[in-house]
């Protein structure tokens, strides 16, 4: 088993940031203690452990399908790649994003199976895969992605209440039967890499799960300049908040900055595989504060300097969010992109509080 190798184990003299640890079955039963536990992680960091998923089996299989075909010749995965339009689904290659304000380039690779492709299997809704994943969709993919959604839609659903939001103005925009940019994610990371995988980012979509057997992930906690670990403990994934969920709750919803660096100390000789899943809403869904049903969210709006108003559909977003990434679409070494996917000029530091209004 492929990233089971963990044979060099997460070195204990590298700084790390402790998160809540959240149990899925005391979440399910509605156990109070723990639902005020998750709203405190998801509002504070926005990052939070998740223990008792229930998804081993099928997160092993995503470990051993991402290596087989990420393992695959370049060639091969260059079939798949995905555009330099804002298209999420398929094959990225290495070096086609920046990482930072100098243009240098990334050293991951990562496919992305759409949440759409695995429930309609063998039907396609978005497009096709290379042939390990057609031969797992059923036993490992399609399980994965059915089990991963049911634990953000369960997730969804409580932030809906603590929103005081009427019932379903979360679910609905992220129904698994509208077209959606929800996706499963592999990533590998080469041995021996000593610049950043990917860069500082907050995610596009509404709710992240991410599986770790290696380090790398890394937080840069609100108001701290110091990037930190997050140590990965078997048999819990870490969870995190994305944008949409933050513009939806106007900002109640914390969408943190984080990045992957090469594993740290002894683990950088290994390579690094990730297995990760997102939840984003409908293609056609618009995205803004629900401000106008919740009193909760108007108050957050009111109080907050942030603009939670992009303008645009999610579909929109995300291909816009992904198009400003892509090294070709660049226009100078000193354009940046802020969290509403608006081109800035001159230089970024994510350590900064982002400019106030943003003319998106
Ligand atoms: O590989 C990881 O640990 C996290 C990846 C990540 O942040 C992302 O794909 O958005
Ligand atoms: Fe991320």
């Amino acid at each position: 088993m492929p990233g089971l190798t963990t044979s060099i184990p997460f070195p204990d003299d590298v700084p790390t940031h402790p998160l809540l640890v959240i149990d899925y079955n005391l979440v399910k039963a509605n156990d109070l203690r723990e639902l005020d536990k998750l709203w405190r992680a998801a509002t504070q960091l926005g990052f939070w452990y998740l223990k008792n998923h229930g998804s081993e089996k099928e997160v092993d299989g995503m470990f051993d399908m991402g290596q087989e075909t990420l393992d695959l010749p370049l060639e091969e995965k260059m079939k798949f790649e995905q555009g330099d339009s804002g298209y999420s689904f398929g094959y990225k290659a290495r070096g086609t994003i920046a990482t930072d304000k100098n243009g240098t380039l990334d050293t991951v690779e990562f496919l992305n199976i759409a949440q759409d492709d695995a429930l309609s299997w063998p039907r396609m809704t978005h497009r096709t895969y290379p042939e390990p994943v057609n031969k797992q969709m059923n036993d490992v993919i399609t399980p994965f992605v059915r089990k991963s959604t049911a634990i953000n839609m369960t997730f969804l659903a409580f932030f809906e209440r603590k929103l005081g939001l009427p019932s379903g103005e979360l679910l609905s925009r992220h129904r698994a039967d509208e077209v959606n940019g929800g996706e499963a994610r592999c990533i590998k990371t080469p041995p021996r890499q000593t610049a950043l995988g990917v860069g500082a980012h907050t995610d596009f979509g509404s709710l992240a799960i991410v599986h770790n057997r290696l380090g790398g992930l890394q937080v840069l906690p609100p108001g701290s300049e110091k990037w930190t670990y997050i140590k990965p403990i078997p048999g819990h994934a870490v969870c995190n908040v994305g944008d949409t969920l933050a513009i939806y709750s106007g900002g109640i919803l914390r969408s943190n900055v984080h990045r992957v660096m090469p594993p740290p100390g002894e683990q950088s000789k290994l390579a690094r595989y990730s297995i990760s899943f997102f939840t984003r809403p409908g293609y056609h869904v618009q995205l803004g504060a629900l401000k106008n049903k919740s009193a909760l969210i108007a108050n957050a709006v009111a109080n907050s300097q942030e603009n939670f108003e992009p303008g645009c559909t999610a579909g929109e977003w995300v291909t816009r969010r992904i198009r400003n990434l892509r090294i070709k679409n660049r226009r100078g070494p000193e354009s940046w992109y802020d969290s509403m996917g608006t081109e800035h000029k001159g230089i970024r530091d994510v350590t900064r509080p982002l400019p106030t209004k943003l003319t998106s």
